[in-house]
């Protein structure tokens, strides 16, 4: 792809729409604006024109912004148009602005790459601007506007610049060390901070865990016998019929699960076959299938009808809580139980919905949220930590080996961040966007 090119597309969501909004990124764009709007309005005002393709024919009326490079999202001169949402309009015009030369539609993320090729987003932060048009709840919003704002950023770039400056201090110690020995206070005193570096690192990466339920969900599965109201609990909380409810016992067979936003945070509820010695090979699949989501769950919910004597928690490490179902068949008993529950009489819904709720806050908190959130994230940090660990642990091996570890440290960092050696990552992570971001 050309960086010559001008690239446009449109960048609201799907039509019709009340507005559609297209952006035009690149050398042409102003050449661009002026041909179709007449001139170029000056930078950042909105501007009503009449808008005509190239042969002076009406298009529509609509609003024109311009943003001149480097002030704009992709760092290049920058067109905005908004006109009237309709297929017909937004189709003429983007074939009109076809024709231009030089000028072509832009790949799904293009103007993401382009604002991290000329300096306007790091990875992070692009990262971040993904989640943030991903985001379905408030936790997931709060978490990627941080992220797309720089504050994960500036806490790598600042870990960075201190393994960098004890690197540079250390090499003065080598290159120095026959004359005149910098004092051991200052060698301890580097030292001592890269150990408090190393803690802080590894704080940060415990948020991990937090960032991915909040990112990615929590995963809570509905087990139990056959028949315990496993599907009723499901439909009842996604309010709607997810799933087939019958009086025949072994009616589930597949995995069924729907999106929930509890509280702000995303809930990914899975409902499973009723697990027990089942004699059709469909049902032993199921029962197989709801094995392995248990062993992946955040919580599981094991159901049983309030009474039922038998009753065979699952013995996994995750939490496992036991509600009691049918509650309007045998009131009155509610012991043993961690919650008690009728769909048919439409008890205790609220009840389930708290305990989850308060089993996400008791992992995640409800404060901080600079925070990893991706594997990949993760994966550097880790990286950047071991090698940090490294140059720690051997206080006896020669300075430009420990020297040479803070290095590499820093260079995590700065992949992480897209400083260095991208390359490779630019093509996993803009692939994510759709055309027109
Ligand atoms: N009285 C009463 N019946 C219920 C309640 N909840 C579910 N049922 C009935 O119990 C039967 C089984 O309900 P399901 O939701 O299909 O149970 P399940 O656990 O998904 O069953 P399988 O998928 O077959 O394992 C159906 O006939 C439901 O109408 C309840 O709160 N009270
Ligand atoms: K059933
Ligand atoms: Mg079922």
């Amino acid at each position: 792809m050309p960086a010559g090119d001008t690239i446009y597309a449109l960048s609201s969501g799907g039509l019709p729409s009340g507005v559609a909004v297209i952006r035009v990124s690149g050398p042409a764009a102003f050449e661009v604006c002026r041909r179709l709007a007449g001139d170029v309005p000056a930078p950042r005002q909105a501007a009503l024109r009449s808008i005509r393709d190239r042969n002076g024919e009406l298009l529509d009326h609509g609003l024109v912004l311009s943003f001149v490079g480097p002030h704009s999202f992709t760092g290049e001169d920058c067109i905005e148009l908004q006109i009237h949402g309709g297929r017909a309009v937004v189709t003429a015009l983007l074939k009109t602005l076809g024709a231009f030369s030089g000028c072509r539609l832009a790949e799904a993320g293009e103007f993401s790459r382009r604002a991290f090729e000329n300096g306007k987003l790091d990875l992070v932060e692009i990262e971040g601007l993904a989640d943030l048009l991903a985001a379905e709840t408030e936790m997931q919003r709060r978490l990627a506007t941080e992220q797309s704002r720089g504050a994960l950023s500036a806490l790598y770039m600042g870990w960075r610049d201190r393994l960098l400056h004890a690197r540079a201090m250390i090499e003065a110690e080598f290159d120095f060390s026959e004359e005149e020995d910098i004092p051991d206070s200052v060698a301890a005193t580097i030292w001592t901070d890269m150990g408090a570096l190393s803690h802080e690192i590894k704080r940060h990466l415990q948020g991990y865990a937090r960032g991915e339920i909040i990112r990615d969900g929590f995963k809570v599965v509905i087990t139990g016998p056959p028949n315990a109201g496993k599907s009723s609990l499901m439909n009842a909380l996604a309010g709607r019929d997810v799933a087939i409810v019958t009086e025949y016992a072994g009616t589930t067979r597949d995995v069924l699960s729907v999106d929930l936003d509890l509280d702000g945070f995303l809930v990914k509820l899975y409902d499973t076959a009723g697990i027990r010695e089942a004699s059709d090979v469909v049902e032993q699949e199921g029962v197989r299938r709801a094995a392995q989501q248990i062993a992946d769950a955040d919580l599981v919910l094991h159901l049983s009808a309030v009474g039922d004597a038998d009753i065979q928690l699952p013995s996994v490490s995750v939490p496992v809580r036991k509600i009691g179902t049918k509650a309007d068949l045998a009131p009155g008993i509610v012991k043993d139980y961690d919650a008690v529950i009728s769909t048919q009489a439409d008890l205790g819904l609220g009840d389930i919905k708290t305990l989850i709720s308060n089993e996400i806050k008791d992992r995640v908190g409800d404060g901080a949220v600079s925070i990893p959130s991706r594997l990949r994230q993760q994966e550097h940090l880790s990286a950047c930590v071991e090698a940090l660990d490294e140059a720690l642990r051997s206080a006896t091996a020669p300075l430009e080996v420990r020297a040479e570890a803070l290095r590499r440290s820093a260079d995590w960092l700065g992949r992480l961040t897209g400083r260095i050696d991208t390359e490779m990552l630019l093509g996993a992570i803009f692939s994510e966007f759709c055309v027109g971001k």
